[in-house]
């Protein structure tokens, strides 16, 4: 207390500093609803939060595995055979050169080296085909044959691609792409 202070104003001074701090303290756990969250202070919110929900995340999820090149090639067979199966019967030339350039950049930025390299040959021993759905669903059938000879795979049936991978199950067929009314374009 200052010399010069009465009782009474020490008394509310220090009501004031208490009420200061506790709402300081408060507002940690209970922000205004008119505060916008990018304007609360990010260390607030992180020393709070972040320690009980990674401690319960650690706790309920297992940890991220990598991904192995066998998984990842699944996956991308499945959205390539996939995307042949809804390309249109009709294709547009923009779709033409979609599919085309596609190839080329999948056999450049594959994230398996080794693998994109070998695509690479493949693309260039086998130009894509993408004249219509039939010719786009077994050209690709055919150079994941290539792929799986060199793996020493058994070879898949083409005449049954269609039936391995038919179109998305999508309602009133919405997931259709558009072609072209002729062979023109
Ligand atoms: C572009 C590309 C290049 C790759 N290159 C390599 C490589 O160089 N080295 C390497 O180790 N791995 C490579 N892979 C991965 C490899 O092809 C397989 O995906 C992986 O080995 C898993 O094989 P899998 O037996 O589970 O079936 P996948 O070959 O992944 O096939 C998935 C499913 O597709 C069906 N299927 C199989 N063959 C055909 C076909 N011809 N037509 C239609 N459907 C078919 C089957 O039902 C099969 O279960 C490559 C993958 C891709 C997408």
């Amino acid at each position: 207390m200052a010399g010069n202070e009465n009782p009474v104003q020490a008394f509310l001074h220090c009501c004031t500093s208490v009420a200061r701090s506790l709402h300081s303290h408060l507002s940690l756990f209970f922000p205004s609803p008119n505060e916008p969250s990018s304007k609360r202070s990010l260390s607030q919110d992180t020393k709070l939060v972040l320690p009980a929900v990674s401690s319960l995340e650690s706790i309920q999820k297992p940890v991220a595995a990598p991904l192995t090149k066998e998984e990842l090639g699944r996956a991308t067979w499945t959205l390539l055979h996939t995307i042949a199966a809804q390309y249109p019967d009709n294709p547009t030339r923009q779709q033409k050169h979609d599919v085309k350039e596609l190839m080329a950049i999948l056999s450049r930025i594959y994230p398996c080296k080794e693998c994109a390299d070998h695509f690479k040959e493949v693309l260039k021993a086998n130009p894509v085909q993408a004249g219509s759905q039939a010719e786009l669903s077994q050209w690709l059938c055919h150079v994941h044959n290539v792929v799986n000879r060199s793996l020493g795979k058994l070879v898949f049936p083409c005449q049954r691609v269609n039936a391995r991978w038919g179109k998305l199950d999508c309602k009133d067929r919405a997931c259709d792409l558009e072609g072209t009314s002729s062979f023109g374009s």
